[in-house]
């Protein structure tokens, strides 16, 4: 597979165009050094106080044993709509995301994008792959038209190695058979795709504690 020449670094202050560039050809967009590492770390730090509280949810059933006692469970989510007294930092994470999707949506000639009209997002999905070899097989997000258009998230592995940690988030873009978009989910990169089947996609085993924030944009 050869992979997506789309990664940026987002130096320019005004992503609006790679967003919407990217979004139009490919069908996704990487933006790093999203939002710096002050407040990325400040996230980072909220998420994991969330989730050493213990709320988050149990982790998804993926396989059950032989025995029912146990059972491989994958991924543990927590939702927050970002204006919790703990979630702060996160709260304005999710403000700058919204503004970017909110002004690429606005955009004249934004190509496909104006096809929708953003109203509305999920509240936040917390979730971490607690590592040993926890993954997500291959899915569409949205496979039957829920409303859902665009799925954002927000990595927040700092010294993540996919060589050594896995990890990867591998999407399979419908109308591009023989290429796939690898992406590892740095810190403080931000990734949109669209939720539909235009982009089934895996998140390969994962072998360290794996953060991430995801917000899915209503049409
Ligand atoms: O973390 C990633 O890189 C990609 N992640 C996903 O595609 C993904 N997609 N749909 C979900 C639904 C419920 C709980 C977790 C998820 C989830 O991690
Ligand atoms: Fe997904």
């Amino acid at each position: 597979h050869n992979t997506y020449p789309y990664l940026h670094k987002t130096d320019t202050d005004d992503m609006v165009p790679l967003v919407i560039e990217d979004l139009n050809s490919y069908g996704l967009c990487v933006l790093d050094n999203f939002c710096g590492p002050q407040l990325g770390r400040a996230a980072l730090k909220e998420l994991l106080c969330i989730y050493n509280k213990g709320i988050f949810q149990d982790g998804q059933l993926v396989a059950k044993s032989k025995n029912d006692a146990q059972s491989i469970r994958s991924d543990k989510i927590m939702w927050v709509d970002g204006k919790e007294p703990f979630c702060v930092n996160i709260g304005t994470l999710l403000k700058k995301i919204d503004g970017l999707i909110m002004r690429a949506n606005k955009m004249p000639n934004n190509g496909k994008l104006g096809q929708y009209l953003i109203n509305g997002r999920t509240k936040a999905m917390l979730a971490v792959y607690p590592g040993s070899g926890t993954h997500y097989v291959k899915h569409v997000d949205n496979p039957n038209h829920d409303g859902r258009c665009i799925t954002a998230i927000y990595y927040l592995n700092i010294d993540w190695d996919v060589q050594k940690k896995g990890g990867l988030l591998r999407i399979f873009p419908e109308n591009e058979s023989n290429t796939v978009a690898d992406i590892a989910p740095l810190f403080d990169r931000l990734l949109f795709f669209w939720s539909d089947r235009q982009n089934p996609h895996e998140v390969q085993p994962s072998y360290d504690t794996r953060y991430a924030i995801t917000l899915w944009y209503f049409d």
